[in-house]
């Protein structure tokens, strides 16, 4: 049984982070997708929806086998508690591959680290960022 993680904020769901999850999914036969808590989120702004309703979202997907809120502090406490074999991050996360995989080392964890497709919109208005549904949402009903 091989299993997988993805993570990542997942605020108002849209279908990029639908091809993220199914993405990871095709890495093993377990995909474990983690949700980002607020305290970690510090490269955008913060988060609309609650962490338990994100993870309840991303839970309802038919490519997530198990939801998972984050932990607060350190992110690495979710990845011993599920150890993985391989972590998938998405295609435009800054994270770096090299650092993780030495941080996974350090804690005696053998899990690889690999990189999802991205997706473009399918038409013109799709909207595959969280970022645009809300200047959407703003500039119909601000
Ligand atoms: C392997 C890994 C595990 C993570 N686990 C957690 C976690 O337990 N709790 C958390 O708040 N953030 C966690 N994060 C960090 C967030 O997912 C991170 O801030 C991410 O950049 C948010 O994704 P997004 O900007 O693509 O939505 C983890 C990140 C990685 C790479
Ligand atoms: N179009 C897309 N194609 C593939 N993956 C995507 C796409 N959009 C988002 N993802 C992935 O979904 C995960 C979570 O995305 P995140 O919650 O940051 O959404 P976002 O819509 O990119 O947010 P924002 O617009 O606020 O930066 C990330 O790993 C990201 O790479």
């Amino acid at each position: 049984m091989t299993r997988v993680v993805a993570q990542g904020t997942f605020d108002l769901l849209h279908p990029g982070h639908v091809h993220y999850l199914t993405d990871a999914a095709t890495y093993g036969d377990e995909l474990h997708a983690i949700v980002a808590r607020p305290s970690n989120v510090t490269h955008k702004p913060k988060p609309i929806l609650d962490a338990r309703q994100r993870r309840d979202m991303i839970a309802a997907l038919d490519a997530v086998d198990e939801a998972h809120l984050g932990d607060p502090e350190d992110v690495f406490v979710p990845i011993e508690r599920i150890d993985p074999d391989v972590i998938v991050l998405g295609f435009d996360q800054h994270h770096d591959e090299a650092t993780i995989e030495a941080a996974l080392a350090d804690r005696g964890l053998d899990c690889r680290v690999e990189r999802a497709s991205g997706r473009d919109p399918r038409y013109d208005a799709e909207l595959l960022s969280t970022g645009d549904i809300v200047d959407r949402v703003l500039s119909r009903r601000g």
